[in-house]
């Protein structure tokens, strides 16, 4: 069997195309636009990308965006100090501190002081929080995108064991409660579980987020499985994979996402979704 491929390039551009609509109607309108707030500390050439292509991706709706590009000495001081100001900023519906930040930053604190109303990340503990009890409101922009790419692939939870593979604030968490809010049966495995290899062959849907090649076989995998790989690293002649080995991947699996072109280009669409949805939530209740 060779897998049919979950196309995330194509589901974002679909997206996309409906912001952008959505954002022609207010304009017509005449009413406000949304508008994002990236936050970047330091240098790091890959955070530098991902912050460019954020605002690329809001020129292209028709979103405003500004960009705080702040050296890599900035006090957590004076970084709390700006997301107030962004906080009390009527203008900025979305505001996101692109991780990781330097070392001598909390990434926690930083995440706290953002306005929960303006958290177009995901992250705050009173979404994350929300999202556990059944009562999702601006959701983790990766774990959302994939639920997005399986809805669209026709996917169906209840009644089908998910294995979320990695246990991160940013997808393997908030994945497992996506899948959990979905009615799927969920194992979460993570660096202290003994034998990964029979909560991998179980799975009827598989997510990988470990950050690491290597560490989920794709012999593994079930006859027929969705397999989702969330994870992206480079080689030195710049190809980009996933965390598994995709020609054995596609093999075993019956849809599967690539890398690069699956779960990446929809992690950037849902943050669009976020701001769009922080938008329409602060039109109907302004602070
Ligand atoms: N504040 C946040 N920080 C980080 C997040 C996040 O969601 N919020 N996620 C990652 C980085 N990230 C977005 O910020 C991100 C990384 C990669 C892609 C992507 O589209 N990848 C492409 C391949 C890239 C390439 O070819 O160079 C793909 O998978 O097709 C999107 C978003 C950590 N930090
Ligand atoms: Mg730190």
């Amino acid at each position: 069997m060779t897998a049919a491929l979950i196309d995330g390039k194509a589901e974002a551009g679909l997206l996309l195309d409906e912001i952008t609509h959505a954002v022609e109607n207010l304009r017509a309108k005449g009413q406000r636009i949304p508008g994002l707030a990236v936050i970047l500390v330091g240098e790091d050439p890959a955070s530098q990308i991902y912050v460019r292509k954020k605002r690329e991706d809001c020129a292209q709706v028709g979103f405003t965006s500004q960009a705080h590009l702040l050296s890599a000495q900035t006090t957590q001081h004076e970084l709390l100090d700006l997301i107030d100001r962004l906080n009390a900023d009527d203008t900025v519906d979305g505001i996101l501190v692109q991780l990781p930040v330097p070392q001598h930053i909390d990434t926690e604190t930083v995440i706290e002081r953002i306005s929960p109303t303006k958290d177009v990340d995901g992250f705050h503990p009173y979404n994350v929080g929300r999202l556990s009890l059944r009562l999702p409101t601006l959701r983790p922009c990766t774990p959302y995108g994939i639920i997005h790419l399986l809805d669209r692939a026709g996917e169906t939870y209840k009644g089908r064991h998910a294995t979320v593979v990695g246990a991160s604030n940013i997808v393997g968490r908030p994945m497992a409660l996506e899948l959990l809010l979905a009615g799927a049966t969920v194992t979460i495995c993570h660096r202290f579980t003994r034998n990964l290899r029979p909560y991998v062959e179980s799975a009827d849907i598989l997510v990988v987020g470990v950050g690491k090649r290597g560490i989920v076989n794709s012999d593994w995998i079930k006859p027929g499985a969705t397999v989702i790989d969330v994870g992206m690293h480079r080689d030195k002649s710049g190809r980009v994979t996933g965390d598994l080995e995709f020609a054995t991947a596609r093999e075993r699996a019956g849809k599967i996402t690539p890398v690069p072109g699956g779960v990446g280009p929809m992690t950037r669409a849902m943050l669009l979704q976020n701001t769009l949805s922080a938008y329409t939530r602060r039109q109907r209740s302004p602070e």
